[in-house]
């Protein structure tokens, strides 16, 4: 009786630690999804977008299972005249409980109009800088260091409110001014957005250009200061890597990737590169694998808003798996 009573206990032991160790394993293999198409897909665009074009495609996206959306940026219009009206946009987008809308401040006249607006309709700012003063001053009109000097006291006072704050280091691999990039500089700039208070650095291929064995270098670089589960990953595709550097940073430890919607963008200051890697492509390439995805991601409402938003910009819908399963669909 006693010893039954002892096998039992064991087996109930050695079962809930095994689930506790399935769980966290599920939890380490989860993978966050940033959607940046509404904003890094949209600011590069020549023609002004109607508002209810962008309202459209954050409510698509939301509706598509997506849990962060960046919804727009506070920066000078003169600068990026497509992220005029990022204010309305949060205003008239159906908010959903538990996404999350985040916007790009360069400074703090960005948070100033952030707060005198629709301070109430997100909970998150993201802060970028870069890895190259050229890259920085063609993007901020500052060098690296004035950079992080203006966005420590944004980041406080965002924080102080209650804001989750998200940092951006630009030019990770290659700069378009100043050639290849030294993971030492990304090192040194996504430590000082920590230490600012961003809960997440996301590293940002801005010209596209970089091949896994260079992300996986420059993510070991990083990692000597900022821990893995603090960064995500955003890579452009214009020489047709990002779904491979995604899969590099993922074998990295990287959980966040970033993405956009039918590979829509490119980077006003970074000339030729063209869009992150499309959120289509990632969900294909994630699902059914041994990593999962968070939330309930919905892939086939993900091609047809690509095809959707791509037909209202007069482009061509890049994304691969987007493609086949549009043409699969009709056979
Ligand atoms: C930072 C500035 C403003 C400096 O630009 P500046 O010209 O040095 O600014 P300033 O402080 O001298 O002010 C000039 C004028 O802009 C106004 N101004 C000043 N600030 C603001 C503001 N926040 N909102 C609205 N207006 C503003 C200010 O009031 C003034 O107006 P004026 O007196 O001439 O009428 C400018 O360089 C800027 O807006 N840059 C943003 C560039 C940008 O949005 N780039 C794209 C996002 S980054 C990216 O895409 C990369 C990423 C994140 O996706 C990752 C990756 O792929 O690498």
């Amino acid at each position: 009786m006693h010893t039954a009573r002892c096998v039992s206990r064991t087996l109930r032991a050695t079962k809930s630690i095994i689930h506790r160790r399935w769980l966290s394993a599920a939890s380490a293999d989860t993978v966050r999804i940033v959607e940046v198409g509404p904003r890094d897909g949209l600011q590069n665009e020549k023609g002004i977008i109607p508002v209810e074009t962008k309202v459209e495609l954050i409510n698509r996206l939301s509706s598509a299972g997506l849990r962060t959306i960046e919804a727009g940026s506070f920066v000078s219009p003169k600068w990026v005249p497509q992220m005029a009206g990022t204010s309305e946009v949060l205003s008239r987008i159906k908010q959903l409980p538990g996404v999350h809308y985040p916007v790009l401040v360069p400074n703090q006249k960005g948070l100033d109009n952030l707060f005198a607006s629709s301070a109430s309709l997100t909970d998150e700012i993201a802060i970028f800088a870069a890895a190259t003063d050229e890259f920085s001053t063609a993007n901020l009109n500052v060098t690296v260091r004035e950079s992080l000097e203006r966005f420590a006291p944004v980041a406080r006072a965002a924080r102080d409110k209650g804001y989750r704050v998200r940092g951006y280091v630009s030019v990770v691999i290659a700069c378009p001014y100043s050639g290849a990039v030294k993971p030492e500089s990304v090192r040194n700039v996504a430590k000082e957005l920590v230490e600012m208070g961003c809960y997440e650095v996301s590293l940002g291929d801005t010209v596209g250009m970089g091949i896994p064995h260079q992300v996986s270098a420059m993510l070991e670089e990083v990692q000597k200061d900022v821990p893995v589960q603090r960064l995500a990953g955003h890579f452009h595709d214009t020489y047709g890597t990002a779904i491979a550097n995604v899969f590099a940073a993922l074998a990295s430890g990287v959980r966040t990737i970033d993405s956009s919607v039918g590979g829509l963008g490119g980077c006003p200051y970074s000339p030729g590169a063209t869009g992150n890697v499309a959120t289509e492509d990632v969900v294909y390439a994630l699902q059914n694998s041994p990593y999962k995805l968070e939330g309930d991601i919905d892939l086939q409402k993900l091609v047809e808003i690509g095809w959707w938003i791509n037909k209202e910009l007069g482009r061509d819908n890049v994304s691969r798996a987007g493609r086949a399963l549009r043409a699969k669909a009709k056979l």
